[in-house]
């Protein structure tokens, strides 16, 4: 079986509910196999994640992160094992479900619209959260949504672009928008597909230092080809291959691990 590493704050005893081993994981990924025909594109993965855990999953192409990212996410349901968030097992229930347990996901691709406002895109991440669907009019007349828009677009440093167009903002405000769509929906856990993909050197630093500024509480599982931005976010970081667990420890650990220079990197580790 290809152990991913256990939380820290369960530092002992095999991933499970709330017991002597500490407080139970707040996504638990148990024995999951994934086969694309004849392809296993994970196999056998284990991966227990603390509530408040910044976790990397770092590997070369092909390794199976995008599928286990997908498999937590609800998008892809594996051939074999489960998925636990907050102790409901969800392996078989789709995306759709996944807010209801405070599960938000960010993706590669901006998904704000282009045309509406950044107080309007919000809006709507609000909305749904609400369940409602009703005219972006009527949302924009309710006190109480404008001043949690406000208060998103603060979190993610954009209190000063309420009123601009989506399509308007840099591509690094464009990712801060993402961000704050998926923090409106008051998420416990929060999964980043590659969040910084296409940044400049500039937009990445100020992307970490967002990242940072989240509270504590809020689990980060980000997959990531940027090592840089990956270990400066991440506590833990897995690295996979080949749809499975080369290596899992802090940043450090994993920095010096030769492995990860040899089937990651392609180099030997520093001495
Ligand atoms: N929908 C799919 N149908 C068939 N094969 C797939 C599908 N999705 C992924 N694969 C294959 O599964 C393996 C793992 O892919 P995955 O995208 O999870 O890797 P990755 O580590 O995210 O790679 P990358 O860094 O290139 O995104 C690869 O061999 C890939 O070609």
């Amino acid at each position: 079986m290809a152990h991913t590493g256990t939380a820290p704050s369960a530092p002992s005893g095999p991933p499970g509910p709330s017991g002597p081993a500490g407080p139970a994981p707040v996504v638990e990924v148990r024995a999951v196999t994934v086969a694309f025909g004849g392809l296993l594109a994970l196999r056998d993965i284990d991966l227990a994640i603390a509530r408040g855990e910044r976790l990397a999953v770092l590997g070369p192409n092909g390794a199976g992160k995008t599928t286990l990212f997908n498999v937590i996410a609800g998008d892809v349901t594996p051939a074999a094992g489960s998925v636990v968030i907050k102790g409901v097992e969800c392996v078989h229930r789709p995306s759709r479900y996944r807010p209801r347990l405070g599960v938000a996901r960010t993706y590669q691709k901006a998904r704000a619209l282009a045309g509406l406002t950044v107080r309007e895109n919000i809006y709507l991440a609000l909305a749904g959260l609400r369940g409602r669907h009703r005219p972006l009019w009527r949302t924009a007349a309710d006190r109480r949504m404008g001043e949690e828009a406000a208060d998103v677009a603060h979190r993610v440093w954009l209190a000063g672009q309420l009123d601009a167009a989506a399509g308007e903002l840099s591509h690094g405000q464009q990712r801060q928008l993402e961000l704050g769509m998926a923090i409106a929906t008051r998420p416990d856990v929060m999964l980043l597909d590659e969040p910084a993909s296409g940044l400049s050197r500039g937009e990445r630093e100020r992307l970490v230092e967002l990242l940072e500024s989240f509270d504590e509480e809020l689990t980060l599982l980000l997959v990531e080809h940027d090592m840089d931005v990956a270990f400066r976010i991440a506590r833990r970081v897995v690295v996979m291959a080949d749809g499975e667990q080369v290596t899992a420890g802090t940043p450090e650990q994993v920095r010096a691990d030769p492995q990860v220079h040899r089937i990651y990197l392609g180099t030997e580790a520093p001495a």
